[in-house]
Order: C-alpha cells, then sequence, then structure tokens
C-alpha cells in the first residue's frame, strides 16, 4: 500500500517520480496508490467555493486555472494518443465543478455537504490522471473510494465504519483482481452514497484504512521529508529523521503536531501489526521512519518531541471542591456537551483546582457551559467562575524508555528552568510515553532547541552572545571568539554565536550569528539603537542560552541587568559599576542569578583577566575565611609609578597607560582611587561582607583642582601639578622605596592609597601594569595565597570576559 501525498504529485515532474516509485514496488507484488489532491487544489477548491458563496464571481477564473494546471500536466505526462481520455475525465470533472460553485453563487451558501463534494474533485481529478500516467506503463484500475470507504454523515470530518469499510474493500478486492489500483485519498461516501471527507491530511487515513482491510505487507506513506524528525524542523535546524518509532510513539507524535502523519492513521494498521513507513517521494534512498511494534533499540531515551500551540488552560477553582465527588464528572460532562476536546488535564491533590486544556478557539463556549453547569456553587461563592488563560501551547517529550528511567522531568525542567521558560502546567500519565508542559506561546522555539539539545545533542549546545560596548576590550573579545569558534563547536560542544552587538548609537542584529569578520562595517551601516531598545531586542528574541556581554563603563548600562536575569538571560560584565553599585543592588543582581538559573558573572572586574574572584569564591564556598586583603589593583597606577621616573612628565606617562590600553575609557577614575576603591569592595563582598563604597576610604595623591574639570583639564592639571608628581617620586627614592598604589581590607574596613614601600614589601618588584593580590585566610594564615600577573591590557580582559562566557554557557 503506497500513499503519496499532495508535494508527491504537485506537477508533472512529481508525479512521473511517484510513478517510478510504485512501478519499482510493483515487482514486489500487487500495489494500491492512494493519491492527494496536486499540492494547493483542496485550498483552491475551498477557495472558489467560499468566493462563490460570498457573491464573488473570481472562483470562475480560479476553476479556470486549476483546471490549466491538471491539463498542463496531463500534457506533459502523456503521450498525444494518450491524452484525450484523461482530457475529457478533467474537463468533465471542472464542469461539474463549475456547475457546483454556480449552483452555491446562486444561492449564496456553502453547505459542509457541498464543500465535501467540492473538496472531493481534487483527488478524484489527481487519481485518475495518475492511473492515466502509470497505466501507460503498465495495467492499472482506478476504484472510486467512494465505494469503499464507509463514513457517518458528518460533512467535513466524517467517521469512518472500519467494519463496513473493511466489507466493502474486500469484496471489491474480489471482484476486481489488478496487481495495481490507483485510488482517490481523502474521500468516503456515507450509506446514502453521498460524497464526505475525512479531515485534511485524511489521505493517510484512507491509504491505512485500505491496508488493514486487504492486509497488506506495509503501509508506505511517500511525502515531502525523510520521515519522521526528532522535532520539527522548521523550529530546530538540527532536527532529524527518528529511524524506528512504536505505534504508540508515532501516534503520540502525530496528535502532537508533527505533520508528517495524519493521526488517526496509526490505528488501523496497529491493529493489524502492519509497518508503516514514511519515506521520502523526493530523497528515496533515505532510510526514512518505519513505524511498527516493536523499533529496535534506540539509545536516545527520547523519541521526538512536538508542540500544539493556540492552547488554553481553563481553570476551575474554589473550596467548594475539595472532598466532594462528582466535580470532575460534572466539568467533563459540560464540556462534552458542547463537544469540545479535552487535551490535557491536571489536578492538585488538595483538588482545590481542576486545570484542563483544551483549543484557544473553544473557550468562550467552555467558559459559558461551565459557568452554567456550576452556576449555583459560583453564587454561593464556593467556586469561582472559570478562568482561562490564553496564549499557550503544550510542548511534550515522548517516547517509550522513558518509562522508568529516572531523570528525565528533572532534565526537562532544568533545561527549561535555565532558560527561563515557566511551566504553567504539567501532565504525565502513568504509561511514562508522554510528558506534556504547557508554556507560553512565545516560549516554544526557544523550549524545543533547548530539549532538543538536551535530549538528543548532549554534546551541542548553541550560545547566543549580545556584545554591548564593541571598544578596546569589547572589539578584542569578538577578534578571540572569531578565533576560537571552529575549536568551542569542536572541542566543548559549543556553537557560540554573536547575534547583536551594539555601541552608543547603533546596533547590529542576525539571528543566525553575525560575520565576525566584517562586524565593524555592518555596525556602521546599521540603524540606531538605545540601551532599552537593546536590552527589549534581547527579550523579544527570546533565543536559548542569551547571554549580554556588557564590556562598556557605562552606569546606565548597569541598569538593564536585572530585567535580563529575571528572564534568565545570563550577564557577563567587565564593566564594574552594578557589582560597585549599593550593596542591595550587588546583592539582588546576584540573587537573581540565583533565583533564575543564571549567571552573572564579573572575574574581570578585578585583576582584569587573572583568576580572583573565581579563587576567592572557591575559597570561602569551601568554608575558608578571608582575614585579610592587601592588594595593588590598578594595572594603570602601578604601570604610572613604575614608568615614572622623573625623566618625562606625569601627564605623559598617564597618556601612554590610556594609549596603551590601561586605564579606564575616563582615565580620572584609575588615578582618582576611584577604580580601585571599586575593586576592593567588590572583593571584601565577594568575601562575604556587606561593604558599602562610603566604607572604603580613599587616600587620594592627585590635587584636588585635577579632578575639577574634563578629561583635556585633568591632563592640563597633571602638568601644572609635576613637581608635586616628582616630589612623591624623589621622596619615594631618597628613602629606598617604591610608590605603589596599594588596597587593604581587614575587619570589616577597606582603604585604597598612594604607599612608599620598601623592598622587603609583597609588592615592592610588581612590575609593569601587574596586578596583585594577597589573600589571608583561616587556612593561608602564615603565607598569604597570593596571585599575580597582567591587571590590565584589552587582550588579557578580553580573555578574562570569554572565561566567563564559556563559564556561563557551561551552566
Ligand atoms: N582595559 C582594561 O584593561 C580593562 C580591564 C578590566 C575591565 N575593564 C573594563 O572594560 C570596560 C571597557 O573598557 P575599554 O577599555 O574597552 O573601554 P572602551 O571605551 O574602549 O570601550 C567601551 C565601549 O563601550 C561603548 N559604550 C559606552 N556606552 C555605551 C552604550 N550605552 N551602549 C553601547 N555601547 C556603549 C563605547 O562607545 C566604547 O566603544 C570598562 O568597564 C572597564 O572598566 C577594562
Ligand atoms: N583601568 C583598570 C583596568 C582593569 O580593571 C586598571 O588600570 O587596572
Amino acid at each position: 500500500m503506497l500513499k503519496f501525498g499532495g508535494t508527491s504529485v504537485a506537477s508533472a515532474e512529481n508525479i512521473e517520480k511517484s510513478c517510478a516509485i510504485a512501478l519499482h514496488a510493483l515487482a514486489g507484488g500487487p500495489v494500491v496508490m492512494v493519491v492527494s489532491a496536486l499540492g494547493g487544489t483542496t485550498d483552491a477548491l475551498i477557495g472558489a467555493g467560499r468566493a462563490a458563496a460570498s457573491g464573488d464571481s473570481r472562483y470562475r477564473e480560479a476553476l479556470a486555472q486549476l483546471q490549466q494546471r491538471h491539463l498542463a500536466a496531463a500534457q506533459a505526462l502523456l503521450p498525444p494518443a494518450g491524452q484525450p481520455d484523461v482530457t475529457a475525465t478533467l474537463t468533465q470533472g471542472f464542469s461539474e465543478l463549475t456547475q457546483l460553485c454556480d449552483g452555491v453563487f446562486a444561492l449564496g451558501e456553502l453547505s459542509a455537504r457541498t464543500l465535501d463534494r467540492l473538496m472531493s474533485y481534487g483527488e478524484l481529478l489527481s487519481s485518475q490522471l495518475v492511473c492515466a500516467v502509470i497505466g501507460g506503463k503498465t495495467p492499472a484500475a482506478w476504484a472510486d473510494a467512494r465505494q469503499l470507504i464507509r463514513t457517518n454523515s458528518c460533512f467535513g470530518k466524517a467517521e469512518v465504519d472500519p467494519a463496513a469499510t473493511r466489507q466493502l474493500v474486500q469484496a471489491f478486492g474480489q471482484k476486481h483482481a489488478h496487481a495495481l489500483w490507483v485510488v482517490p485519498g481523502f474521500i468516503g461516501a456515507d450509506a446514502e452514497g453521498t460524497t464526505t471527507t475525512l479531515g485534511r491530511g485524511g489521505s493517510d487515513y484512507t491509504a491505512a484504512l485500505l491496508a488493514a482491510a486487504l492486509d497488506a505487507d506495509k503501509l508506505e506513506i511517500w511525502t515531502d521529508v525523510s520521515g519522521m524528525m526528532t522535532a520539527d524542523p522548521r523550529l530546530v535546524a538540527r532536527a532529524r529523521p527518528i529511524a524506528g518509532i512504536s505505534y504508540q510513539e508515532a501516534m503520540e507524535l502525530s496528535y502532537f503536531g508533527a505533520k508528517v502523519l495524519y493521526p488517526p492513521t496509526i490505528q488501523p494498521v496497529m491493529e493489524r501489526g502492519i509497518p508503516l513507513w514514511i519515506k521520502n517521494t523526493f530523497a528515496p534512498a533515505d532510510y526514512g521512519t518505519l513505524v511498527e511494534v516493536d523499533p529496535p533499540h534506540s539509545p536516545d531515551v527520547v523519541r521526538g518531541l512536538s508542540s500544539i500551540g493556540q492552547l488554553a488552560l481553563l481553570n476551575l477553582e474554589g473550596s467548594g471542591m475539595v472532598g466532594i465527588p462528582g466535580f470532575s464528572k460534572r466539568l467533563f460532562e459540560a464540556l462534552a456537551r458542547k463537544r469540545i476536546n479535552v487535551v490535557l488535564i491536571t489536578q492538585s491533590s488538595s483538588e482545590y483546582s481542576i486545570c484542563v486544556g483544551v483549543a484557544a478557539a473553544d473557550v468562550p463556549a467552555a467558559r459559558a457551559v461551565v459557568d452554567a453547569e456550576f452556576a449555583p456553587e459560583i453564587g454561593a461563592g464556593r467556586i469561582a467562575p472559570l478562568r482561562p488563560e490564553l496564549g499557550l501551547a503544550i510542548v511534550a517529550l515522548v517516547g517509550e524508555n522513558m518509562k522508568n528511567h529516572p531523570g528525565i522531568s528533572g532534565r526537562l525542567f532544568g533545561a527549561l528552568g535555565q532558560n527561563g521558560v515557566n511551566i504553567r502546567a504539567i501532565a504525565q500519565g502513568s504509561s511514562e510515553r508522554n510528558i506534556s508542559t504547557v508554556i507560553r506561546s512565545e516560549d516554544v522555539p526557544k523550549a524545543i532547541n533547548v530539549l532538543h539539545e538536551a535530549f538528543f545533542e548532549p554534546a551541542y549546545k548553541q550560545v547566543n552572545l549580545y556584545v554591548l560596548g564593541p571598544g578596546n576590550v569589547g572589539g578584542k573579545l569578538l577578534a578571540q571568539l572569531a578565533q576560537q569558534q571552529a575549536h568551542l563547536q569542536q572541542q566543548l560542544g559549543l556553537q557560540v554565536r554573536v547575534v547583536a552587538i551594539a555601541n552608543r548609537r547603533h546596533c547590529v542584529v542576525d539571528e543566525n550569528g553575525l560575520d565576525l569578520a566584517t562586524w565593524p562595517a555592518a555596525l556602521a551601516a546599521a540603524g540606531p539603537c538605545t540601551l532599552d531598545e537593546f536590552t527589549q531586542l534581547i527579550l523579544s528574541r527570546n533565543l536559548r542560552n542569551s547571554i549580554l556581554v556588557d564590556v562598556t563603563a557605562n552606569p546606565a548600562a548597569a541598569d538593564h541587568y536585572a530585567a535580563l536575569l529575571e528572564k534568565s538571560v545570563a550577564v557577563v560584565a567587565c564593566n564594574k559599576v552594578a557589582a560597585s553599585s549599593a550593596y542591595a543592588n550587588y546583592a539582588r543582581l546576584k540573587g537573581l542569578a540565583q533565583d533564575f538559573n543564571t549567571r552573572f558573572l564579573f572575574e574581570t572586574n578585578v585583576g582584569a583577566g587573572l583568576p580572583i574572584i573565581g579563587t576567592l569564591g572557591d575559597l570561602t564556598r569551601s568554608g575558608d575565611v578571608v582575614r585579610r586583603l592587601e592588594a595593588v589593583l590598578s594595572g594603570t597606577l602601578n604601570f604610572v609609578f613604575n614608568n615614572y621616573d622623573g625623566s618625562r612628565p606625569f601627564a605623559e606617562v598617564v597618556r601612554q597607560a590610556q594609549a596603551e590600553g590601561y586605564t579606564e575609557p575616563d582615565p580620572r577614575l584609575d588615578l582618582s582611587g576611584t577604580d580601585v576603591a571599586r575593586k576592593i569592595l567588590i572583593l571584601a563582598r565577594e568575601a562575604g561582607h556587606p561593604l558599602e563604597m562610603s566604607d572604603v576610604q580613599i587616600e587620594s595623591f592627585l590635587p584636588a583642582s585635577c579632578l575639577e574639570g574634563d578629561v583635556e583639564a585633568f591632563y592640563e592639571q597633571l602638568a601644572v601639578h609635576e613637581a608635586h608628581f616628582r616630589a612623591l617620586y624623589d621622596a619615594a627614592t631618597a628613602a629606598g622605596k617604591r610608590l605603589k598604589f596599594v588596597a587593604r581590607y581587614a575587619d570589616g574596613t577597606a582603604a585604597v592609597g598612594l604607599q612608599a614601600v620598601l623592598p622587603s614589601h609583597d609588592v615592592y618588584e610588581l612590575r609593569g601594569k601587574d596586578n596583585i593580590v594577597l589573600f589571608y585566610t583561616d587556612r593561608y594564615s602564615e603565607q598569604p595565597l597570593v596571585i599575580k600577573g597582567a591587571g590590565a591590557g584589552a587582550e588579557v580582559t578580553a580573555a578574562g570576559v570569554f572565561a566567563d562566557i564559556i563559564r556561563a554557557a557551561r551552566l
């Protein structure tokens, strides 16, 4: 039994392919070909019927076009001698169709019964065309499905009488012994012989019914994809075909929107154990998907993921329900009276509420019928009126192997939780074959991708970066990312993509990942963007594993972290503003990261790429107590005092530090000691002490006038005060000392200031732009734990940001 879908017969070329497949199958025994309408025909017929009903005479043109398409296919496929019969059949069919629509036009009404008749021509004509084509190569007989498929008279989606159908098919088969039949799919007839249809996608069902009635060896559904996929390929680029699947799993997946198979198709073949093979007409060599009783073992615990949208949850709540039997019965009976299909049910064991999932379109009817049913209880205040919630979808995991396999729901919830996908309801039957979660519709693409990675690609994870402020550090970071992308993918399974880059004025976005070789030109040409818009962009794109990388020094940027963390978007910042803001804000951001299963990382806030904050965390988490910190934390100031010896002006050395990329964008932050104060504050906080900036004592070595104007005025004032700097240097040198800007923390107090240190001091030998931190802890009480190395510079800082990104990505 072979069924060919709409795309498989959409054009002359495709019909040729389908016929070749059927001829090939014929070598193995008799074949029944079930054929859909030429792709797009059913919609066109419905459109023509509706146009006619609404008084729009353009239905005639639509039908003429459709006729032309069928005739052109016949001409292309058949030799001249074979054409007249088919042309006559097609012309006759379209003449009947036109008459039918003329009647609809005259009446101004399109009944479900007439619509069924109208639609039936799609399959009736396509199957006769295909029969003529294949009949030119081998004897073939056309059979009218209306004499085979017996249904009730429920027009639009008739229900099949399987027993009567079986009898009709078998009787027909005995009377007409042909090696090859061609049968129209989708249509049937009721007991009076009136044409009915089986619902959209019903051709699969026709084929399954015929296969069951004839006890076929197998049913092959020929379509335009290479089988049932692990997830909808329109949502998940890396979805792959499932080789083997059980009937029940296929039923679950097809019900949940795996459109490759019309759900009722499975029942008839499952009852008779007939294997069902989904194959690709356009890639017949591909294996496809074999649906059978007992598919071979697969290492995947989950067989597939699926989703259905346009769902609503109906919540019935109230204390009047507790312990009183019969409430659920009344709820379900009320819904059934309106033929409302319940797709999901949950009830907490407190019995205080029942929650059911229905199609969103059913909500008005459901509300009316349920509120009427419970009017007495609602009136007495014992239960609340029905509360519908719209904009939802179901995402389901399907797989027989999930049974008795602990940890599946844990992984499911963990993966969704880390991506800020809120689960509104859950249902798992005791078959453990399906775990369904109800989530917001807009989260579906993210959720399906995250779950696909969690269950089908454990060695792969896509990470989406939003980079704010591609200056010195940001520019180096993007270069490092470009260089490491392939390595990250191969070695860590991380596909790290930069989705957007924004500077003060512009923002360039590409959801498929920006080209890291050409981003500067793309950014220069991009449209304007504010910080608010950038945050909204991150939230609205709603991509999985999203990370904001803040490489600005902008205080306003830090105000946006909370909104992102609350949506489980990780924040990696070398911007120190947030971590050194009010303690309450610092603590809140850390708390948000924890509450929303994401990361707020700022390792580069202290010591650039040096592992200082991470080490502090390791110490405190393992129970050590930091008693005292002594540190040189400014790359700029260390560089300046290491290079200033009076032979050239102090201001010039500071300018050099700025030119080499060690200073803050505003160098006054370094020279004033503010940058170092921020750093010791952050270290104290990370060591567990809730200090405020006002608790850090800053002993400035700058004359006050240096900080009174803008940056240029600052440099001018440095020059004006050259003698002051020279005096500091000379005094230290005369005493055999060196100048170091030292930060200290002990016993809840912190201070930063310039010190002249002797050669015996731990920081005396600190070179270039290096930083050093000495941790005195309970465990390191005699000799401190020391971290030392380059503490500023775009390359090392970018590397530190990179490391934080990887940490966030591997959460
Ligand atoms: N340079 C270092 O050695 C070092 C070390 C550790 C941490 N940091 C931190 O790195 C950050 C960046 O330093 P940098 O040297 O790269 O500075 P930079 O001035 O070269 O780069 C910052 C970039 O951010 C952009 N920017 C500012 N406000 C913005 C906004 N609202 N939206 C988008 N972009 C905005 C600027 O235009 C600039 O391009 C600072 O917070 C600094 O404290 C630097
Ligand atoms: N401006 C900073 C950069 C590192 O945070 C410094 O000089 O140390």
